[in-house]
C-alpha cells in the first residue's frame, strides 16, 4: 500500500525539483503573517512538500495537519522513515514531530500556510502556467474540457486539473479529488512549467477553497457556472456555500472574472466583484432568456439545434459577436460552451483569432468522459453523470429528440448517502422519461434491493398520482439493466444511462467491482447487433496516453459509425 501511494505521488512532482535550505525557505516566507517556531538544523535541503505520510518522497517537508479523523503528526515516524527532510506542523503536533529527530517548523494555523509554503518550495510564481479556473455547482468538468480544447485549437500547450484527471504534458493522472491538495497542485504547476505548458484549465471545488488547497495560486481568468443546492454537509447553508465559491473571485486571486448571471447567486457574485474591483475586469454572461440578461455584458442568442447539440451566437459590448456551435447535447452545454469561449476571450485572445478556430476546428465538439457522452445514434445511446434529481431531469430533457422516439433512462441511487433524493429521482424519471429502468449505483454498505425499492416507490407514486403512462422496470445488476434498456430500445428511441459517467468501479460492501457504463453500453449494443460510434469510450483516463477518453477531440454526432464486434 505504501509503495502505491509513493509511486502515485511521483506523478505530481517536477522531474528536476529545485532545492532550498530550510533557512532560505523561512527567509522567503518572512512576509507571511505567521508566527513560526523552529527547532533543528536549518541547513537541510528541501525539494518537495507532502501532507500524506504514505506518499512522502526523500527530501520532502512533511506537513502534518490536523484532520477530521487523525492528526498528521500521528504519522510523523512514517514520514521520517520515507526520507522526509523536515516537518511543518502546529503546536498540537509538535511533540510527535520532534520525537522523530527531524527539524521541526511550527506554525499556529498550518492549513493557512500550506499553499504559500508549497508555492515557495516548488517556485510556482511567477512562471506558473496561466490558469483558467472554473467553479460552480454543475458544469465545471465540462467547461474546463471545453476551455482546454479551445486553447489547444489556438495552438497553446495546455494542462488540465479536475475531477476526471490531471494532464501535464505527457503525464496523465487519474484524479482522486476534483482539486488536489496544495502541495500536489504546486508540484503539478512545476511539472507543467517543465513541460512548457503555457495555460491550464482547472476545476476549483468549494472543498478546495474551504480547505485552502488552492492558496498560493492566482488565476488569469476565473469562471462561474451556477449555484444550486449541494455539499450542505460541508457548508451548512447556501450562504456559506456561496461565500466559499466567491473566494475565487476575490481581488488578487482572479485577474478577470467571467460570471454566468442566469441565477441569483451569479448576479450577486457579479455585483460583489463590481463593487470590489470595478467593471473593467468583470464579464457577465446571460445564457437564457429567463435571466435578467439585458444588463449582461454578453448574451447567448440565436440558439439553434444542430445535430445532437446547438449552434449559437454570443453577442457582446459594442456589437461584438462570436458564432459558435457545440455537439454536446443539452441546453446546459450551450451555457458551458459560452462560458468557455468567454473565458478564453477574457484571457486576452483576439476575437478574430478565436472566431477563426471556432469556425475551422469545431473545438466545442469534444468528448467529455461520461458527460453526455454519445455511444451510438440508432438508437441514440448516451452516458451521463447526472446523479441528483435536477441533473437527471435536465439530462432526460436534453436527450429527448424532436421525433417520436421514447427516452429510456437507466439509473439508481447511491447507498449510504442522502436517502431523501431516492423517491424524488424516481418521480423525476417517471415524469420525464417514457421507460424507467431502476438499477443500482454505488450501494456502498447498503442492501441494493432496498435502495431500488425506494426509487421505485417514488416512480410508481408519481405515475399513480399524475396519471402517467411511463413504463417502469427493475433490473440488477447494472450491466443487466443496461442490456434490458438496449433490448427495449427501438432505433428511433434514446437510451440514457445516468449517474456514473466516467466512473470505472462500483463499490459494493467495501469491494470495488470493475464497471464502466460506457463499456457495458457499447457491448450491449454490439451484442444486440446495433451500430456504435467509433471511439475510445470507456478507456480509463490516465491509462492510455493520448488515446484515452480524455479531451480527445471527437465528433459525437455524425462521427464515423462502425459495425463493431468488439466492445
Ligand atoms: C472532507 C475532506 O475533504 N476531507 C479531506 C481531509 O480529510 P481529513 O480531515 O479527514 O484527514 P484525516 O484522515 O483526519 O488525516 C489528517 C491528516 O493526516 C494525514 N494522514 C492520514 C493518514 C495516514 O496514514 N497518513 C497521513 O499522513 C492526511 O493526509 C491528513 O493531512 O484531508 C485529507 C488529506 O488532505 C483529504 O484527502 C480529505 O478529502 C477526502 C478524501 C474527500 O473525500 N474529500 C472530498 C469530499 C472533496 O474534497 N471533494 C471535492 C469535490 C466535491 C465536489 O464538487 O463534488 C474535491 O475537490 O475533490
Ligand atoms: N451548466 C450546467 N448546468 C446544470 N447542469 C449541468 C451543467 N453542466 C453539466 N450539467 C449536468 O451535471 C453533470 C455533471 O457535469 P460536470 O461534471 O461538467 O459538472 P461538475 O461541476 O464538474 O460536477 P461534479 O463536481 O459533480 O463532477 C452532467 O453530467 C450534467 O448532467
Amino acid at each position: 500500500m505504501d509503495v502505491d501511494h509513493r509511486e502515485a505521488e511521483r506523478a505530481f512532482r517536477p522531474a528536476h525539483p529545485r532545492a532550498s535550505s530550510l533557512a532560505e525557505l523561512i527567509g522567503r516566507l518572512a512576509d507571511a503573517d505567521v508566527v513560526w517556531d523552529f527547532v533543528g538544523d536549518d541547513d537541510v535541503a528541501v525539494t518537495g512538500a507532502c501532507l500524506d505520510s504514505r506518499a512522502v518522497q526523500p527530501g520532502d517537508l512533511y506537513i502534518a495537519l490536523p484532520g477530521a479523523r487523525a492528526h498528521g503528526a500521528d504519522f510523523a515516524e512514517q514520514a521520517a522513515a520515507h526520507g522526509a527532510a523536515a516537518i511543518l506542523t502546529d503546536t498540537d503536533g509538535r511533540g510527535r514531530a520532534e520525537a522523530t529527530g527531524l527539524p521541526v517548523l511550527t506554525a499556529d494555523s498550518v492549513r493557512d500556510v500550506v499553499g504559500r509554503v508549497s508555492a515557495e518550495i516548488y517556485g510556482t510564481e511567477p512562471d506558473a502556467p496561466e490558469l483558467l479556473g472554473v467553479t460552480g455547482t454543475n458544469g465545471k468538468t465540462t467547461t474546463t474540457y471545453l476551455v482546454r480544447s479551445l486553447l489547444r485549437a489556438l495552438g497553446r500547450t495546455t494542462g488540465l486539473v479536475g475531477t476526471i484527471e490531471i494532464v501535464a504534458g505527457e503525464t496523465r493522472i487519474p484524479s482522486v479529488l476534483t482539486t488536489p491538495e496544495a502541495p500536489q497542485l504546486h508540484g503539478i504547476m512545476a511539472r507543467m512549467r517543465e513541460a512548457g505548458i503555457g495555460a491550464a484549465a482547472m476545476e476549483v471545488s468549494s472543498h478546495s477553497l474551504d480547505y485552502r488547497r488552492v492558496a498560493g495560486l492566482t488565476y488569469r481568468v476565473a469562471g462561474f457556472t451556477n449555484l444550486t443546492q449541494d455539499h450542505l454537509d460541508l457548508h451548512g447553508s447556501m450562504e456559506d456555500y456561496y461565500s466559499t465559491k466567491a473566494e475565487l473571485f476575490a481581488p488578487g486571486t482572479a485577474a478577470v472574472a467571467v460570471v454566468t448571471v442566469d441565477d441569483a447567486w451569479g448576479r450577486r457574485l457579479a455585483a460583489e466583484r463590481r463593487a470590489t474591483c470595478g467593471s473593467e475586469t468583470l464579464w457577465t454572461l446571460a445564457t437564457t432568456d429567463a435571466a435578467d440578461g439585458d444588463d449582461a455584458d454578453w448574451r447567448v442568442e440565436h440558439v439553434e439545434r444542430r445535430g445532437l447539440g446547438h449552434a449559437f451566437e454570443l453577442v457582446g459590448p459594442a456589437g461584438a459577436r462570436l458564432r459558435a456551435a457545440t455537439g454536446l447535447p443539452g441546453g446546459f452545454n450551450v451555457a458551458n460552451a459560452a462560458l468557455a469561449v468567454l473565458m478564453v476571450l477574457a484571457s486576452g485572445v483576439e476575437a478574430a483569432e478565436l472566431q477563426r478556430v471556432l469556425d475551422d476546428a469545431d473545438p466545442l465538439t469534444i468528448e467529455v468522459p461520461g458527460r453526455m457522452q454519445v455511444i451510438a445514434t440508432e438508437p441514440a445511446a448516451v452516458v451521463d453523470f447526472a446523479h441528483n434529481s435536477d441533473a437527471l431531469e435536465r439530462a432526460i430533457e436534453a436527450v429527448r429528440g424532436d421525433g417520436s422516439g421514447r427516452v429510456i433512462v437507466v439509473f439508481g441511487a447511491t447507498g449510504d448517502r442522502d436517502a431523501t433524493k431516492r423517491p424524488v429521482m424516481g418521480a423525476v424519471a417517471a415524469r420525464h422519461a417514457d421507460v424507467v429502468v431502476v438499477t443500482d449505483d454505488d450501494p456502498h454498505g447498503e442492501e441494493p434491493a432496498g435502495i431500488r425499492a425506494e426509487v421505485l416507490a417514488g416512480a410508481t407514486e408519481a405515475i399513480a398520482a399524475e396519471g402517467l403512462a411511463t413504463e417502469v422496470v427493475e433490473a440488477a445488476p447494472r450491466a443487466a439493466a443496461i442490456r434490458e434498456a438496449v433490448r427495449l430500445a427501438r432505433p428511433e428511441d434514446t437510451i440514457l444511462v445516468a449517474g456514473r459517467g466516467h466512473e470505472t468501479v462500483q463499490e459494493i460492501a467495501g469491494v470495488n467491482h470493475a464497471l464502466d457504463d460506457r463499456v457495458e453500453l457499447r457491448s450491449a449494443l454490439v451484442e444486440a447487433g446495433r451500430s456504435v460510434l467509433a471511439g475510445d469510450q470507456g478507456a480509463a483516463p490516465g491509462r492510455d496516453a493520448e488515446a484515452s477518453a480524455t479531451g480527445v477531440e471527437k465528433q459525437p454526432a455524425g462521427a464515423e459509425r462502425v459495425e463493431s464486434t468488439e466492445p
